[in-house]
């Protein structure tokens, strides 16, 4: 790791950060686990993974990990996907429950319903290349985003890879699949946020 490499770190609580980090690992990128929020200081972005968000919720209660990780996301770049975009969402429904708030998107919990619990599907995206195959675990659905949100790629019709600024979040789980796109794009963002 040389001087211009960046530090990034993953919360580490619960849920897919060890395939995050091995995504970060094919991109030549090492990564810090965050386990109590003294790890979050020095980093240059974070990654939110997925899991189950009512448990991330209730494992930040502790030494006010909650308050640094806002901090945090206020003044850095982050990643979430699936539950650690619900976790970035200024709005939660199905139901409401508090969040980091630093991405102006209104989400809804579990959406795409029983049948549809996990699916692999490909859309459209605006990322440089072919369509994203996208991996969906019990989704959330991004209802509506501010004016300030980008929006990166689709399921249907529905955004499922957003931007704002610093702010990146997927409902899918790029972690999962082959292609490093998303994750080449975030650590392009830290890199613009640092320079
Ligand atoms: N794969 C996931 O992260 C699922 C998210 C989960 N349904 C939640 O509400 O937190």
């Amino acid at each position: 790791m040389d001087a211009t490499t960046p530090s990034i770190g993953v919360l580490a609580l619960q849920g897919g950060y060890a395939a995050h980090a091995a995504a970060l690992a094919d991109l030549g990128q090492p990564c810090r686990e965050v386990r109590r929020p003294q790890a979050l200081d020095g980093l240059d972005g974070l990654i939110i993974p997925g899991g189950e968000s009512t448990v991330l919720l209730r494992l930040l209660e502790s030494e006010d990990f909650f308050a640094r990780l806002c901090t945090f996301a206020r003044q850095h770049p982050v990643f979430g996907t699936c539950a650690g975009a619900i976790l970035m969402a200024a709005r939660v429904l199905d139901p409401a429950q508090p969040s980091l708030g630093c991405l102006d998107v209104t989400v809804r919990r579990n959406a795409y319903g029983r049948q549809n619990d996990s699916v692999v599907q490909t859309g459209r995206t605006l990322l440089p290349g072919p369509d994203l195959e996208m991996v969906f675990i019990r989704a959330p659905r991004i209802e509506s985003a501010g004016a300030e949100v980008e929006t990166l790629a689709w399921r249907d019709t529905s955004p499922v890879l957003v931007r704002q600024g610093s702010h990146l979040a997927a409902t899918f789980h790029p972690e999962l699949g082959q292609d490093r796109r998303v994750h080449r794009l975030f650590l392009d963002m830290v890199a613009a946020h640092a320079s």
